[in-house]
């Protein structure tokens, strides 16, 4: 019998390979003398988990790297090189999240995804072919302009002075200058794992959407949406390239916009490269169970994220596997989920009645116990076939 394990992390407790693990602790105790076949892939969906699920997968290396956060402190920001030492793997949010910034410090008027081009510059610098960036959990609304001034790149004002940080100054723009722009970025492959889909600007773009999140008053969005159009106009004019509305443009921020209009970056589905990424297609043959999972399982699940595209992807290579899913929590539309993803059954992990801290504390244990579970049941019915 060969079960395949390819969650999500349980944010907040176990990552995506302590979660799989977890998983086949539990089979392993019921199928004590049959030995089964198991394969842990840990899987992520471009947001936060998605380099250490792909340095986990491929037996790559985790470094570091000294960057700015988005308010421009020193920090230290890790990413990712793969096991094939080709790519490397970085999420925005480990120099730019919202993790910097509290309530009073957040202002999206000021944030910067700078400390991301440091990240992308010492990537290049592992000379890789190519560099997966992962967006999502920002605190910035910049359109990517940090990211551009750390590359090299020049934004003028009239005057022909550099901006200043942050999505507010992006509305004196003038002129786009990338003569000096880094010359490796040429010679890297850069594909986009986004978790949104949304444009750079209108109601559903960036600012109206996610910079509430990040300490926007609708007057404020107001003011970052124009100063975003007036970026996207002249992007498109010295260069060419209209990112407005482009579909992932308004991920993090609209930093998938400016790497899009600064770089030949390709926008990808997060839980497509990752699955490409981890060979979890190659595990998946003869799978006779396919468990998956996540912190939280909700109607959000089948926008692509982690249990989705496994789901997707079994049905596909193994329709007769059963998918099923260990999760900390089931929120509204599990109707839907049922009929929308593919996947066969979902589970809750945490036992009994406890509290968020005792649930997150005691994840590994009561992951386990439920897989448990479901092995024994796959056990009995088993021997009936
Ligand atoms: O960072 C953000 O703005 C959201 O996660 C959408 O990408």
């Amino acid at each position: 019998m060969k079960f395949v394990i390819a969650p999500d992390s349980f944010k907040g407790s176990l990552t995506a390979k302590q979660a799989g693990d977890a998983m086949a602790i539990g089979i392993k105790r019921v199928f004590l003398n049959q030995t089964p076949e198991i394969k842990v892939v840990p899987q992520a969906d471009g947001g936060e988990g998605t380099v250490q699920s792909l340095v986990d997968a491929t037996n790559g290396q985790m470094l570091a790297a000294k960057v700015h956060d988005p308010l421009g402190h020193p920090i230290m920001a890790h990413f990712g090189v793969l096991g094939n030492r080709q790519t490397a793997v970085i999420e925005m949010s480990a120099a730019s999240g919202l993790q910097y910034v509290n309530y009073q410090t957040r202002d999206p008027r000021l944030t910067s995804t700078f400390g991301t081009g440091e990240l992308i510059l010492a990537a290049l610098k592992q000379d890789v072919k190519e560099i997966i960036i992962g967006l999502g959990g920002s605190a910035t609304n910049d359109g990517g302009a940090g990211m551009f001034q750390a590359l090299g790149g020049h934004l003028l004002d009239q005057r022909g002075q550099e901006l200043i940080h942050g999505g507010a100054a992006l509305k004196q723009l003038a002129r786009i200058d990338a003569s000096s722009l880094n010359s490796r970025l040429n010679q890297v492959k850069i594909k986009i794992a986004s978790d949104v889909t949304n444009p750079l600007v209108g109601p559903q773009g960036a600012s109206y959407i996610f910079g509430p999140q990040k300490g926007a008053t609708i007057e404020i969005a107001e003011q970052l949406d124009l100063a975003l159009k007036h970026y996207a106009a002249i992007i498109k004019q010295d260069l060419g390239v209209e990112v407005a509305n482009l579909p992932g443009a308004g991920a993090a921020g609209g930093l998938g916009a400016g790497l899009l209009a600064f770089t030949a970056a390709k926008m990808c589905h997060g839980i497509e490269l990752v699955i490409e990424y981890t060979g979890l297609k190659h595990q998946l043959q003869q799978a006779d169970v396919v468990l998956t999972g996540e912190g939280k399982i909700d109607l959000q699940t089948k926008f692509g994220k982690t249990p989705f595209g496994v789901a997707q992807a079994a049905k596909k290579l193994v329709p007769q596997a059963p998918v099923i899913a260990l999760v900390g929590n089931i929120g509204p539309g599990i109707e839907q989920i049922y009929q929308e993803t593919g996947i066969d059954a979902i589970f809750t992990t945490p036992v009994g009645a406890k509290s968020l801290p005792r649930a997150l504390s005691e994840a590994k244990h009561d992951i386990s116990l439920t897989a448990e579970n479901v092995a024994r049941l796959i056990k009995k019915m088993s021997n009936f076939r």
